[in-house]
């Protein structure tokens, strides 16, 4: 693993006790119909959470308002306790949030044109090869189809060149949206064990998953959206300890939960 290297001196360091990520009031609308309404959640240093809900509840489109893809019609989002609403992507970058959403690269670049793309903010370029080495060494799949276009890649590859290209920033703060979607178990349960190693390291993630059991097996507090709102937040341990409000809370089982 890389170990950390941000310069708290810069610029982009947090305000000292502010959370790692956090937005609140959130309204958003894909043209005249609406789907966030006053969606708020914080993220703390270090902390892992879930963001769960039947489909189409909103989860997607509050992370694309997180990572700046969005633009919300109300509301605020901060990190590392910065106003970052009118920031664009590569500033939020800058300060520290990384994200893995859906399995988005530049298709037609090979495996590790993709990871120096990512690299090339990292001033300091001994440390940007050693950051792409990292990462291909946390996947020797990867490592093994490194001058393979990304194109080629299978959706399980994706997901870990997309996860590779996170670590590549060693973000403060690493936003996750569902790698359950298509791939292995097998595939997802490792994937999901390379988040928590990171959120051992210090990252604070943010994580959609569909299966509510593996979300509650590693994170610390899970936010419930239903209709484009936040409407529950509650620890893991209370949710491990009550099946049925789980159930309750997922609105009638749109989502498997283990009896
Ligand atoms: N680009 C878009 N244009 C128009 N409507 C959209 C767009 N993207 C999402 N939507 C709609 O917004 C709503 C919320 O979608 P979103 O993907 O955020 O939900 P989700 O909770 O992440 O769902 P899932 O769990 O199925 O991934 C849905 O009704 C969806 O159809």
């Amino acid at each position: 693993m890389i170990s950390r290297r941000r310069d708290p001196a810069t610029s982009y360091a947090p305000r000292p006790g502010a959370a790692a990520l956090s937005c609140e009031g959130i309204q958003c609308s894909y043209g005249q119909v609406q789907v966030l309404f006053d969606a708020g959640l914080v993220v703390n240093e270090g902390e892992m959470v879930a963001l769960l809900g039947p489909n189409g509840v909103g989860k997607s489109t509050l992370l694309k308002v997180l990572a700046g893809l969005l633009k919300p019609d109300a509301g605020s989002v901060h990190i590392g306790g910065v106003d970052v609403t009118a920031a664009p992507t590569r500033e939020r970058i800058a300060r520290g949030l990384g994200q893995v959403v859906g399995q988005a690269t530049f298709s037609s670049m090979t495996v590790t044109e993709n990871l120096r793309m990512h690299a090339y903010s990292i001033e300091d370029r001994a440390w940007a090869q050693e950051a792409v080495d990292a990462a291909l060494s946390v996947f020797p799949r990867l490592r093994a189809r490194q001058d393979q276009p990304a194109s080629t890649l299978s959706g399980g590859e994706r997901q870990m060149l997309a996860l590779s290209k996170a670590i590549v920033q060693d973000p403060r703060v690493l936003v996750v949206d569902e790698f359950s979607l298509g791939l292995a178990p097998v595939v997802v349960g490792g994937l999901l064990e390379l988040v928590r190693r990171l959120n051992e390291r210090g990252t604070a993630v943010l994580l959609v998953e569909q299966s509510v059991n593996v979300a509650l097996s590693l994170v610390d507090r899970a936010y419930f959206m239903e209709k484009g709102q936040i409407v529950a937040c509650e620890t893991s341990a209370e949710l491990s300890a009550d099946p049925d409000r789980v159930r309750e809370l997922m609105l009638g089982g749109h989502v498997a939960v283990a009896q």
